[in-house]
């Protein structure tokens, strides 16, 4: 467990109220110093001590950058929450004390470790599960939950678009799909989720030119904007993208081949201040996408994801999860550095 530390009298840190001077350590003892005093404003009663929450991290450098920005570690900071690296070249039970454990790096000798310390420190909280993230990396399996799931209330459907697995051999492609009975156009992502190579296959044959090992999906007219619905522990937010356009059938009986697109979520732009058709801008109903987190964490047995939702067009209730992706782009989304710092305190508060 982390130290103690003293902070204002009522116990909660407020970042906007106070500006927090200068902060002194000894030890794992931290005192905030607010306008030249230590924070212990109510008059006749002892500072509080709070626990401070030692956060080990083990990100990527762009990950670092993207989500450990100056702004979420002065929250975290008053909050009581202290971000540490983990050094990757020293055993990791000599570091720390930690309380939770936040990761994203790829490697089977990493989930090794991290899979030991779990073992021997299980009052620690790895985010997340290693099995349960390896689960998400795989297309295949992915969508299995939501499939398994089969949503379906008042206020929508949600599925998955109807795909299939390719591991070899290219030249069996168009037999498989027909075998299948898979719709034209079909979208071609690698099996591996943390390659983000998107294709459009227009015709059949053209499938053969494909690089297995793949998942072949059905490409779902949606209005050209996608759902990214970002989950923090209990914790939802949804935002709008941009997102492939609308295939028509003229347009599909006109081409064919295949058309790469490298990386095209991570070029998408919002969407949420663009002047959209109300009827494809309309977020999809919070109880369902309450209902769908709720279900998904239990499942996945993960606390920090998000999920690619897409509406079909025309429809206005019909929803598919098209992807799923551990430990996303966070910046990304509003208020995050709020939201995931309380849901780091209720994790070491639940303890
Ligand atoms: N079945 C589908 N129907 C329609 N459009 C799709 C479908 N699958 C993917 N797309 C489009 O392609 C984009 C990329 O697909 P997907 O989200 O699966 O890839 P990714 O590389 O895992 O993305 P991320 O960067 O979110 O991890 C989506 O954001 C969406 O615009
Ligand atoms: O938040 P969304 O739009 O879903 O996109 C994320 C991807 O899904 C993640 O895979 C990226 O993280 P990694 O580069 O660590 O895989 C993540 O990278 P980032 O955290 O550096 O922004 C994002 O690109
Ligand atoms: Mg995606
Ligand atoms: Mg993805």
């Amino acid at each position: 467990m982390g130290g103690e530390a003293y902070k204002t009298a009522d116990g909660v840190a407020k970042e906007e109220e106070v500006e927090v001077e200068e902060e002194r350590r000894s030890g794992e003892e931290m005192v905030a110093v607010v306008d030249g005093q230590k924070k212990n404003s109510t008059v006749g009663q002892l500072p509080q001590p709070m626990k401070i929450v030692v956060v080990g991290y083990a990100l990527t450098s762009k990950k670092i950058k993207s989500f450990l920005q100056p702004k979420l570690e002065g929250i975290a900071r008053n909050k009581g929450i202290l971000f540490v690296a983990i050094d990757q070249t020293k055993p990791l039970s000599d570091q720390g004390p930690f309380d939770i454990v936040l990761h994203k790096l790829s490697g089977k000798e990493w989930q090794h470790v991290l899979e030991d310390y779990r073992q021997t420190h299980p009052d620690v909280t790895v985010l997340d599960p290693p099995d349960a993230i390896q689960h998400v990396y795989n297309r295949q399996s992915m969508l299995e939950d939501v499939a398994d799931l089969n949503l379906s209330d008042a206020y929508g459907k949600v599925g998955v678009p109807r795909q299939l697995v390719i591991k070899k051999d290219p030249s069996s492609i168009p037999d498989a799909v027909n075998s299948a009975g898979l719709r034209l156009p079909l979208v071609a992502k690698p099996l591996v989720a943390k390659s983000h190579e998107l294709s459009l296959a227009y015709d059949q044959y053209s499938l053969k030119k494909l690089e297995p090992p793949l998942v072949l999906q059905e490409f779902i007219n949606h209005g050209g904007v996608l759902f990214k619905v970002y989950i923090v522990g209990e914790a939802i937010k949804v935002v709008r993208r941009f997102s492939l356009p609308d295939v028509s059938k003229p347009e599909l009986l006109k081409n064919a081949g295949v058309f790469r697109f490298p990386r095209v979520s991570c070029a998408a732009a919002t969407a949420d201040e663009a002047d959209l058709d109300p009827s494809v801008a309309e977020l999809p109903p919070r109880p369902l996408l309450e209902k769908l987190a709720r279900e998904l964490r239990r499942r996945l047995g993960l606390r920090l994801f998000n999920l690619d939702i897409i509406r079909e067009h025309g429809s206005a209730d019909k929803y598919y999860v098209i992807d799923i992706n551990y430990f996303p782009g966070y910046g990304k989304m509003p208020e995050y550095e709020h939201i995931f710092t309380d849901f780091l305190l209720s994790l070491a508060g639940s303890k």
